[in-house]
């Protein structure tokens, strides 16, 4: 984080003491970069909104409780919440979208992400992003027609559901591949990231976009103006 940091020309000094408690780092920062666990959620939350500072959150594998408990903080506090920070995933959540419109209700919705070994959440943020956006175009719900990997009889695939399937190994940094599949033809949109400073650049641009702006839930897409 620190190196990409300094490749944007952040002062990232060894000088800087930012205490030895959180609530101490806060009041000494402009805003806090999140990419730690969803079990710190409820703590960041409740620091950010006593000191009014903002959030950019790329935790990922948050419970509906700790969902809400984010879009009620961001009616006091900005916050740029995103499951993913590369440019190529946000134009990957715009192509999806897209090719969902365009390939109708007849194609079967799957989608098939990669990570490293340590992963800990499973599906990945970002998958759980592209299943929302075809659910969107599906009028379908996350909660209620994902289906998450199959074992056993579970009997033929039906319209109403999307598949996610999660894998692990090694060091993957992160693959992720939306497929369209009907009889005879199907395409696959996918993405690869090579590095994870992909990542820590994004959330330092989204940092600094940050700056200034009104309480309100921003993500990536508001960040790069793809909406
Ligand atoms: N949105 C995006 O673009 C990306 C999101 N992520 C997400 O970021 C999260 C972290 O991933 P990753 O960096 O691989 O995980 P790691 O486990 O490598 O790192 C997590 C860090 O957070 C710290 N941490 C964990 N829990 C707490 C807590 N309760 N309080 C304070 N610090 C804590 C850990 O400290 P310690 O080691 O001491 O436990 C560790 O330094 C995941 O949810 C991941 O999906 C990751 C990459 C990109
Ligand atoms: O844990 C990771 O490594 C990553 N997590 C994010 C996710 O869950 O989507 C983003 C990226 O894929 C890397």
């Amino acid at each position: 984080m620190l190196a990409a940091a300094q490749s944007q020309g952040v002062d990232v000094g060894a000088s800087i003491d930012l205490g030895d408690s959180f609530p101490d780092a806060l009041a000494k920062s402009d805003c806090v970069i999140d990419f730690t666990s969803h079990h710190f959620t409820t703590e960041l939350l409740a620091e950010a909104l006593k000191q009014k500072k903002g959030l950019v959150i790329g935790t990922t594998g948050h419970t509906n409780e700790e969902l809400a408990a984010i879009k009620d903080a961001s009616k006091s506090i900005p916050i740029v919440f995103a499951s993913n920070f590369s440019v190529g995933v946000n134009t990957l959540f715009w192509l999806t979208r897209k090719a969902a419109e365009l390939l109708g209700p007849d194609f079967d919705l799957e989608v098939v992400e990669m990570h490293h070994r340590l992963k800990k959440d499973s599906p990945s943020g970002t998958a759980r992003t592209l299943v929302e956006i075809l659910a969107d175009v599906r009028n379908l719900q996350y909660d209620n027609d994902c289906r998450h990997g199959r074992f056993g009889d579970v009997g033929a695939r039906t319209k109403g559901e999307i598949g996610v399937h999660a894998v692990r190994g090694g060091d993957v940094v992160g693959d992720h591949t939306v497929i369209f599949a009907n009889v005879g033809e199907r395409v696959e949109l996918t993405h690869k990231a090579s590095s994870r400073d992909t990542f820590a650049n994004g959330a330092v641009r989204a940092a600094r976009w940050l700056d200034g702006k009104p309480a309100g839930l921003y993500d990536m897409q508001d960040v790069l103006g793809l909406k």
